[in-house]
C-alpha cells in the first residue's frame, strides 16, 4: 500500500482520534454478546492497539491480546500471513471477541484476520469502499483515494503563512 498516489490526505491529530474512537466504543454497545459484554478485546498491530486501548477503556474490557499480520508484498507474490497469533485458548474461534483495527483499505487484512476467527465481530474506526464489507461496524468512511496519516506517523511543524507561499 502505496500512500503516494493517493489524491487527497485526511489527517487526524490525536484528539481527533481519541473521539473517533470513543464514537466508535458508543456504536459497539448493544452489539456484543446477548449474556454480556465481549470477553475480549484483539488488537490488529500496531495501528490497532492505540483504537483498541481506548475501546476496551470505555466498554470496560480488561483482557486484550493482539494479531500481527504481515501486509501483502507484491515482489514475493505472497498473501498476507499471521507473524503472531493471540492466544488459542482465549480467542478461540473468536465467539464473544471483538477485533479492533484504526482502519480497513483494502480489506486484505482482515480477510486473513477473519479466517483465524470467523465468529469475531470486527470494528475499525476508519473504512474506505473497498474493504467495507469486512467490517462489522465502523465509524467515518472515507474515499478510496484518500490516505489516512495517523498521529503516531505525523509532527507538528511549522507552517509558512499564506502570502510567504508562491
Ligand atoms: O485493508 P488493508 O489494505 O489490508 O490495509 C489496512 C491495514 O494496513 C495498515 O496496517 P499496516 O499493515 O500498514 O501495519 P501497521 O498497522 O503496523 O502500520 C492499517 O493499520 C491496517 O491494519
Ligand atoms: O490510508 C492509510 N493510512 C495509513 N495506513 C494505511 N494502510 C493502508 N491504507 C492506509
Ligand atoms: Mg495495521
Amino acid at each position: 500500500m502505496d500512500r503516494l498516489p493517493h489524491e487527497k490526505g485526511f489527517h487526524v491529530s490525536w484528539d481527533q482520534l481519541h473521539r473517533d474512537a470513543r464514537a466508535l466504543a458508543w456504536r459497539l454497545q448493544g452489539h456484543g454478546p446477548e449474556d454480556g459484554g465481549w470477553r475480549a478485546v484483539v488488537a490488529i498491530t500496531r495501528g490497532g492497539m492505540a483504537p483498541a486501548m481506548i475501546v476496551a477503556r470505555e466498554l470496560d474490557i480488561r483482557t486484550v491480546d493482539t494479531i500481527s499480520v504481515k501486509s501483502y508484498d507484491h515482489q514475493s507474490q505472497s498473501a498476507p500471513r499471521i507473524l503472531k497469533s493471540p492466544d488459542a485458548a482465549l480467542v478461540g474461534d473468536g465467539t464473544g471477541v471483538l477485533i479492533v483495527d484504526d482502519l480497513v483499505d483494502t480489506g486484505r487484512t482482515l480477510e486473513v484476520v477473519r479466517a483465524a476467527m470467523p465468529r469475531a465481530h470486527v470494528a475499525t474506526i476508519y473504512a474506505k469502499p473497498q474493504g467495507r464489507a469486512q467490517v462489522d461496524t465502523f465509524v467515518t468512511e472515507v474515499s478510496q483515494d484518500t490516505w489516512i496519516f495517523f498521529p503516531w506517523d505525523m509532527a507538528l511543524q511549522y507552517v509558512e503563512p499564506y502570502r510567504g507561499r508562491d
